[in-house]
């Protein structure tokens, strides 16, 4: 398998060069020359595996050519040997058409444990080849740097270097990464939103002195959803719901709380690999930039409004490039001119062949502080169950859909409520708490630099910390 730029100047790679790559050295994202099909049999064949012999079967099409089958399950075995649920990511029925897919049985209580979990043994392996050594950069609202840290804490040849906006993350997140005392861990609370961390991460990848792909001094690697490994693991999953609710006899739809369009840029590749999907719901909060595109064809960012789900505090949704290009024909020098025009003036207009193709199988839906409530209060007066916000957002979109009733809608749980628990408390009255698994996590020290939200003071510290490429 190949894989090509959105933006289509930077070289074709294989699987263990995208996944060491992280992002495209022409700013592009990296996305599979063609997308792997399964036929109906295929897929009916799939019903009953486990989840890893699924996730094998799912994802083997992509690393054909840098992984064998027998290594790919062995790192899947190891990866979902950490979850704390036989299923890995069960299904929870809450109403006759409602269901809630719990993807937050993992080591740090969110989704992100699924894919990087995973991630974290790819790059083990895939360095135990070389003498090289990793840097690699990553932004967090929260979640991805506590996933990640977990997935790389004390394995060698990589360092970590997480941006998380200051004082703009639960307490629960931000004690998940700074109490992890690894030296190869580097936590930095930068000022600023999400967005201006994302930014100064992928202005990283294009400096000259700093990127080895351009002729600096480190290999820089991600973490985030813009590595495609991240989403690759994240497909299987609406395949194991999906199989469960009777695909390929019945169409399901999923609705996913959305902030850099990762999470939901997964269920669309899953579509286009076959299985059926009636459609797929993005849930915003009130940081809506997908909603206005999606419904208007306005992609342009405003400020950042913090709220009570905060790792969907992003105007800048990183993969919506994937779905632009993809939609718009896979033409990478337009795909390069648009992007210039949006990093230029923070604003673009999608193509009418871009509006009409996200039409086709996308819907969404901008959820505020006061609806998000509502469905936590729905949720646990009516089926007992907990909802954390971001979770809520995607269960009132799902309930408000207006799909037919004899569509399953299954909403993407993406994070534990105890993540959240003030937010919860608010709107529950109920206060959630924290799995044993997490042990004494508000015991432990912590540990994190401050720093001002400029791209020279984290590229100086990254400088001063991190090993050179080989
Ligand atoms: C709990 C939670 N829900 C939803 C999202 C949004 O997912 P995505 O960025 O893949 O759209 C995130 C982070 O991105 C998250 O941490
Ligand atoms: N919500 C995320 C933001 C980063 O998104 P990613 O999926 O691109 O890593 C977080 O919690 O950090």
């Amino acid at each position: 398998m190949k894989y090509i730029s959105t933006r289509g100047s930077a070289p074709a790679l294989d699987f263990e060069g995208v996944t060491l790559a992280g992002l495209a050295s022409d700013g592009g994202l990296y996305v599979p020359e063609s997308w792997p099909q399964f036929s109906e049999h295929e897929i009916a064949e799939m019903s009953g595996l486990s989840y890893v012999e699924l996730a094998v079967r799912v994802m083997t099409p992509f690393v054909e050519g840098s992984l064998t089958v027998e290594e790919l399950r062995d790192l899947c075995t190891r990866a979902y040997g950490r979850f704390s649920h036989q299923a890995v990511t069960p299904l929870v029925q809450m109403d006759q058409q409602q269901w809630i897919l719990e993807l937050f049985h993992g080591p740090t209580l969110a989704f992100k444990d699924v894919a990087l979990q995973l991630l974290g043994r790819l790059f083990e392996h895939f360095l135990a080849k070389s003498d090289d050594h990793l840097t690699i950069v990553g932004a967090t609202s929260g979640d991805t740097g506590s996933a990640a840290i977990d997935a790389v804490a004390g394995r060698e040849r990589v360092d970590i270097f997480m941006l998380h906006p200051k004082g703009r993350v639960s307490d629960v997140q931000r004690r998940q990464m700074t109490t992890v005392r690894a030296p190869n861990v580097h936590n930095l609370a930068i000022e600023g939103s999400f967005d201006d961390a994302q930014a100064m991460v992928k202005r990283m990848f294009n400096d000259d002195a700093m990127a080895a792909s351009r002729g600096g001094k480190y290999r820089i690697s991600a973490v985030n959803s813009i590595n495609w490994a991240r989403l690759m693991a994240q497909v299987v999953y609406y395949f194991a719901a999906a199989l469960q609710m009777g695909a390929p006899r019945r169409k399901v739809a999923f609705s996913v709380p959305t902030g850099n369009f990762g999470d939901v840029f997964a269920g669309y590749v899953a579509a286009k690999m076959g299985l059926p999907i009636e459609r797929l719901i993005v849930a915003t909060n009130v940081n809506d930039i997908l909603h206005r595109a999606l419904t208007a064809g306005d992609y342009s960012a405003g400020g950042v409004t913090p709220t009570a789900s905060p790792s969907m505090d992003i105007q800048v949704s990183s993969n919506f490039e994937r779905l632009l290009f993809d939609l718009g024909g896979r033409d990478g020098a337009a795909m390069a001119e648009q992007m210039r025009g949006f990093e230029t003036t923070r604003a673009m207009q999608l193509t009418n062949a871009q509006r009409a193709g996200a039409a086709g199988l996308f819907s969404s839906a901008r959820v505020d502080q006061a609806q998000m409530a509502q469905a936590m209060t729905w949720a646990n007066e009516k089926c007992g169950y907990v909802l954390d916000p971001h979770t809520a957002i995607g269960f009132h979109a799902a309930r408000h859909a207006g799909l037919d009733a004899s569509t399953p809608v299954i909403t993407l749980a993406t994070a534990h409520p105890a993540k959240f628990p003030d937010a919860v408390e608010r709107s529950t009255g109920l206060r959630p708490y924290l799995p044993m698994r997490v042990g004494d996590l508000f015991e432990r020290t912590e540990a994190f630099e401050e720093l001002p939200g400029t791209y020279d003071a984290v590229a100086q510290y990254v400088s001063r910390h991190a090993v050179p490429s080989a």
